[in-house]
């Protein structure tokens, strides 16, 4: 490749839509290393789409420094949830797009960039809201300039994500104002070494840094902005945006399905496009582009035969622009008047009918409305226009109008409460779903729901009124004696009131709940469970709380989180078939464990990995052990209709030898030790095969539970991550066996196996009961 002194410079910039996934990370890869055969490449990316949404709407969502979170205000709940949801998309894009060589530096950098979030969470709000939200919005970007530049010399052609962020900007943290100078100063000292060195140089847009050096952003979807911001200070003669539609068209291709490409304007018609809600350019992103006279090309990463649309100082060479008629409002919206040839129109048809973009604006507003920006001049008219889009079909959308408690149209409300045994990270993100969706099904189920208590090893919390306030206690490792508690068993000795259906809901991850449990069902309630100590203790127990219980008891998160797994299995049984064998690989963690050994990690390191990404549990033993899996296979083997004692199940352990008993840092400390033994055991494995961690149930005979070698053809073969894979092989399911897949660990995903049970006990027994009465 050519120095800067040669050729001038290209930028290329991803949107997130062009990054969403790991197949898309390696088709934008591609177009770069293409391009950078010819010249010198920098690349700009945005964070994988969605990214950025969340990561604010976890700092919206929490309060301080302490990183408390509201109730009600996000789904993403914990920190460890967030931390888990952004490591497992990150690193699934990095395994599909990266090559096994340079994988490993970039799950580490992806793993070293979460850590730095979890602390960027963490430290103290020192210069306000707006500096903290910034400086957690801006990892989205970090996180997939790492991808990118892996993925991008995954193809060939060198490429490193650049050592500091070039992009100056004064201090407004939300939608900073670009400092050209100190951009261009910058940009000498962070992208050209690179692309000097013949590298691709990769900048995570969206992002710049503060006069102090704090990390600002430059308003939503600022990407665009960053590009040619960049552009213009490494001297480059073309920006391309690359996006998911073939340019600039003349509508909205989401809202008006014939929308015609617009193959040329000039950088005053494409910024007023991009004014009225063009959401594929941010409004700024022409003024430098016009400042120095580079081209920007807009244009589509999964069409890349399409030349897009080519903006230039050209005025008025849009041919289909020509074609309209004048609109007064289409023309008012034009800041320094009417182009030629009617632009008006089409602006109208650009920005009228889909109405204005929700994303521009008001950056307090989260989600931004085209707005102007501090120095835009902004005419009456232009304004009248954006109050009128209100009323478009952008905006129509709304939540159902919700009855007044108790009003519910046509049907008698069903009322039901929860006593619920556990608080901790499912248990919290149970009371969240509950929280947020219950307005919802009291409209759509006529469902009443609410909480009778919540408890935890210290008593019951009775009522909800406390119930958000336990919430943050207990996230900040509190316990609910401290807001005031009563003996559990008092609890659930007492009758629910007329009418009202109580179920107990074990989220326990400790022991000891059994004999709650079984007092529950003896008083009428029903009883859902995560919890696997109740059903995979001895027979005598399993069979006392099955003849208590009777129907009235769902545990589908006990298996496979919210995986349809137990519902799978009894709707086998149900409807006649045989259950031959069940083969399951259920255990996250050590799905995970294995197959970054396999990438190339050792067991240490993949252990601590699992532990960090919050797969596994804190002390990592209670997986290592196989305990969790042979719970797990106990249940499905009673499910099956099997009588069997935990004793019959021997389960090996991965714990190595001698570690089973040290304190928990001295055995993190020792884990290297076994790295030799597992290397071993790992290259031992036959050709074509992969060591698992399986558990297998047949109908009769011995349980299994251990490592075994599964052929890579079978379901077990091609387990990435924390995947869960449960085989099935019956009468009817013999020659091709059905197989259910898919992430099978994560409070929320628990949480939606726990939710489902609930509404399932709305349907089934609340309805006989109301047939009953
Ligand atoms: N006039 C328009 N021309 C092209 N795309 C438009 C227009 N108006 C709205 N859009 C929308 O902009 C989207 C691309 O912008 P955006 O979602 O920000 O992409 P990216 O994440 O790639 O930056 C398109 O999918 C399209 O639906
Ligand atoms: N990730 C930022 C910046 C951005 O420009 O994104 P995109 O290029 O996907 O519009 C946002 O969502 O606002």
């Amino acid at each position: 490749m050519n120095g800067l002194n040669n050729v001038h410079p290209l930028v290329i910039k991803f949107g997130g839509t062009s990054v969403g996934g790991g197949a898309q990370f390696a088709n934008a890869a591609g177009i770069v290393a293409g391009a950078a055969a010819d010249r010198p490449v920098a690349v700009v990316v945005s964070a994988m789409s969605g990214t950025t949404d969340t990561l604010l709407g976890y700092a919206d969502a929490t309060d301080d420094g302490a990183s408390r979170t509201r109730v009600g205000a996000t789904r993403e709940g914990s920190l460890a949830e967030l931390h888990r949801a952004l490591a497992e998309r990150h690193l699934a894009a990095a395994r599909e797009a990266v090559s096994p060589e340079i994988l490993p530096g970039v799950e580490r950098r992806v793993l070293e960039l979460l850590r730095e979030l979890v602390e960027a969470i963490g430290a103290p709000d020192a210069n306000g809201p707006a500096a903290r939200r910034a400086r957690i919005a801006v990892f989205g970007e970090r996180l997939s300039a790492a991808i990118l530049a892996g993925a991008i010399s995954s193809q060939g052609a060198p490429a490193a994500v650049v050592s500091g962020d070039p992009i100056a900007t004064d201090g407004d943290f939300a939608e900073a104002e670009v400092d050209a100078s100190g951009t261009r100063e910058r940009c000498s000292r962070y992208v050209a070494p690179l692309l000097g060195d013949g590298r691709v140089a990769v900048v995570p847009g969206f992002v710049g840094r503060s006069p102090e050096g704090l990390p600002t952003t430059l308003g939503r979807g600022g990407s665009d902005l960053s590009a040619t911001v960049v552009g213009r200070g490494i001297g480059a003669s073309e920006v391309w945006i690359m996006s998911d539609v073939d340019g600039v068209l003349d509508a909205d291709p989401r809202l008006v399905p014939n929308a015609a490409l617009l193959p040329e304007l000039s950088y005053r018609e494409a910024g007023d496009f991009a004014e009225l809600g063009a959401k594929v350019l941010h409004p700024r992103t022409m003024e430098p582009a016009s400042e120095v006279g580079m081209e920007v090309l807009v244009r589509n990463t999964f069409n890349p035969d399409c030349p897009g649309t080519r903006v230039t100082d050209a005025e008025g060479r849009g041919r289909p622009l020509r074609r309209a008629a004048p609109q007064p409002l289409g023309r008012a919206a034009v800041r320094d008047g009417p182009p030629p040839g009617g632009l008006g129109r089409d602006l109208h048809r650009v920005a009228g009918r889909a109405g204005p973009s929700p994303r521009r604006g008001d950056p307090a507003a989260g989600r931004h409305q085209p707005g102007p920006r501090r120095h835009r001049r902004r005419g009456p008219r232009l304004r009248r226009l954006r109050g009128e889009g209100r009323g478009g079909p952008a905006r129509t959308a709304r939540g159902p109008r919700l009855p007044r408690r108790g009003s519910r149209r046509g049907g008698r409300v069903k009322r039901v409460e929860i006593v619920q045994l556990g608080l901790g990270y499912v248990g919290r993100a149970v009371a969240q779903i509950v929280i947020e969706e219950r307005k919802r099904w009291l409209e759509t189920l006529g469902l009443d729901l609410r909480y009778r208590a919540v408890a935890d090893t210290s008593g019951a919390l009775v009522g909800e009124e406390l119930l958000p306030q336990a919430i943050r206690l207990k996230e900040d490792g509190g316990k609910l004696s401290e807001l005031g508690v009563e003996p559990v068993e008092d609890v659930l000795r007492t009758e629910p009131e007329e009418g009202t259906t109580r179920i107990v809901v074990d989220l326990a991850v400790h022991g000891g709940t059994f004999d709650l449990d079984l007092l529950g069902v003896q008083n009428g309630s029903c009883l859902v469970l995560s919890n696997k100590g109740p059903l995979s203790g001895g027979s005598e127990q399993y069979e006392s709380l099955m003849d208590a219980a009777g129907d009235r008891l769902w545990y589908e998160a006990t298996v496979g989180a919210g995986m349809p797994i137990v519902s799978t299995l009894k709707g086998l049984v149900e409807t006649g078939d045989e259950v031959l064998e069940i083969q399951a690989s259920p255990s996250g963690t050590l799905g995970f464990i294995m197959s970054a050994v396999e990438g190339g990690r050792s067991f240490s390191e993949a252990v601590k990995e699992a532990v960090a990404l919050h797969y596994a549990e804190p002390d990592p033993r209670d997986d290592l052990s196989g305990l969790d899996v042979a719970r797990k296979a106990i249940i499905l083997a009673r499910t099956m209709g099997r009588e069997i004692e935990p004793s019959e199940i021997p389960y090996e352990s991965l714990v190595p030898e001698g570690l089973e008993a040290v304190p928990l840092p001295e055995f993190m400390e020792r884990l290297p030790e076994a790295d030799e033994e597992f290397a071993a055991r790992m290259s031992a494995v036959r050709e074509n095969h992969m060591l698992r961690y399986l558990a297998r149930i047949p109908a009769e005979g011995p349980v299994e539970v251990g490592l075994t070698e599964a052929a890579v053809e079978t379901p077990f073969g091609p387990i990435n991550g924390p995947e869960n894979v449960f085989d099935f092989r019956t009468r009817r399911y013999s020659d091709v066996t059905l197989t259910v897949t898919g992430p099978g660990a994560g409070p929320e995903r628990t949480a939606s196996g726990v939710i489902g049970d609930m509404l399932d006990i709305v349907g089934k027994i609340v309805r006989d009961r109301e047939g009953l009465a």
